[in-house]
């Protein structure tokens, strides 16, 4: 078997990223940016007030009094040019009039007919904001980048209409099994509900994917080989269940003989022993266990960095954090144990407890969990209060 590391590296390397495509800015909120984007304008395009008061030709000590000659404000210029004891009025946004100086609050000025008097020491550059300090032209925001919906705010004001984007990795969903049925279904008495594929669509959405949830491939060479040609076009296949020793574990088999090239069959990882993964043709293929909670595990450490890596982001791990551990646990076994935990505040680091069970059938302790402690291969007991890694669900 494998380590998780070393599967994770034969996973990234089936990936190509996908060719980038040009949607509409209202359409790139959670795509990754394919190329740099470059300022078509400088925000401010010129030097703007901050604040609704009086722009002044002069800062002056407190008390210093200016004539009014006019107005300025968002969208509209002061035409003039202001003397050091003149003033206009200005709002939020207006362009700085010629010759002024600083920017007094309205708060601070006694106005009484044409003249003011400003109340509070004034300075230069008070309340202005300059030019170009926002960005300038040909400034870039960079790329690869997931887009977020403060992005999408900064590449409006930079005047981009239509953006670059990976395009969206189609992901063809395949759970496997005599025994499952669709929610909804009445399962008969040796049927169980299939779960764990809403999980994996919703996870793979998430990740930027569009998801083809395909028919539940029961137990037969025929039908896999049926239900694996329904994902023709997808760019990846995750098949769930089918990926064991047993009899009717029929998934690497057919797979194979309809041409896939297996990457890897197992790795040291619980739960997941049996991931696999490989090219089917144009298609990457990552067949998950059956068990829901491995499938799941495995779809958080496996699918969606490949997504990420399929979009152009970086091929990286899942980001782990660190917790301290809220008590003893005993010695990790031959395989790297993703245990279900729960984090709790802590001082500084956040406290972590594994739950008691962690049979991988579980879905409602995957449910109380916020974290899956890693417990790595052959590791030995460890006290409460040391400090371990995690990965937050
Ligand atoms: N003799 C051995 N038996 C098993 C081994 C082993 O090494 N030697 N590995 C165990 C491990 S670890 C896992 S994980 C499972 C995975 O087996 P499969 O991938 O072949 O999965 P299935 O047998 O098809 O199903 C396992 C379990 O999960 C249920 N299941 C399947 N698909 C779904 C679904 N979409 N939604 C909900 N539940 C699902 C299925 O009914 C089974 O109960 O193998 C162990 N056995
Ligand atoms: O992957 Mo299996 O989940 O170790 O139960």
């Amino acid at each position: 078997m494998i380590t998780v590391e070393e599967a994770l590296q034969r996973c990234f390397a089936l990936v190509t990223p996908l060719p980038a495509e040009t949607v509409p800015l209202r359409q790139a909120a959670g795509r990754v940016l394919a190329a740099a984007a470059t300022a078509r304008l400088t925000q401010p395009p010129f030097d703007a007030s901050a604040m609704d008061g009086y722009a002044l030709g002069r800062a002056g000590a407190a008390g210093a009094g200016y004539s009014v000659i006019g107005e300025a404000g968002a969208g509209h210029a002061f035409e003039g040019r202001l003397s050091p004891d003149q003033a206009t009025r200005i709002f939020t946004g207006a362009p700085l009039p010629e010759g002024a100086e600083t920017i007094a609050i309205q708060e601070d000025v006694t106005v009484s007919g044409s003249a003011i008097t400003v109340n509070a020491a004034t300075r230069p550059g008070d309340n202005i904001r300059r030019r170009g300090q926002d960005f300038a032209l040909g400034d870039a925001l960079s790329a690869p980048r997931r887009l977020r919906a403060n992005d999408l705010a900064l590449l409006a004001a930079m005047n981009i209409a239509d953006i670059p984007v990976a395009r969206r990795p189609v992901v063809a969903i395949i759970a496997t099994g005599d025994e499952l049925v669709m929610p909804g279904d009445t399962p008969g008495p040796e049927q169980i509900v299939a779960s764990n594929l809403f999980a994996l669509e919703a996870m793979a959405r998430a990740e930027g994917a569009e998801v083809r949830l395909l028919p539940i491939a029961r137990d037969t060479e025929d039908d896999l080989r049926q239900v694996f040609a329904l994902a023709e076009g997808a760019d990846l296949i995750v098949t769930i269940g089918g990926a064991s020793v047993g009899d009717h574990d029929l998934v690497g088999r057919v797979a194979e003989g309809m041409g896939l090239e297996r990457a890897f069959w197992k790795i040291a990882m619980r739960p997941g022993k049996p991931l696999m993964a490989g090219r089917l043709g144009a298609a990457l293929m990552l067949g998950l266990p059956g068990n829901p909670v491995s499938a799941i595990v495995c779809g958080h450490l496996f699918l969606l960095p490949m997504l990420r890596a399929m979009q152009g982001l970086p091929a990286a791990a899942s980001p782990t954090a660190r917790a301290v551990l809220a008590e003893d646990v005993g010695p990790a076994g031959p395989r790297v144990h993703y245990m279900r935990a729960r984090l709790s505040p802590g001082d500084g680091l956040p406290l972590i407890a594994p739950f008691v069970s962690q049979d991988s059938a579980l879905l409602r302790i995957l449910t109380e969990a916020d974290a899956l402690l890693i417990r790595p291969l052959g590791d030995g007991p460890r006290r409460a209060g040391e400090v371990v890694d995690y990965l937050p669900l």
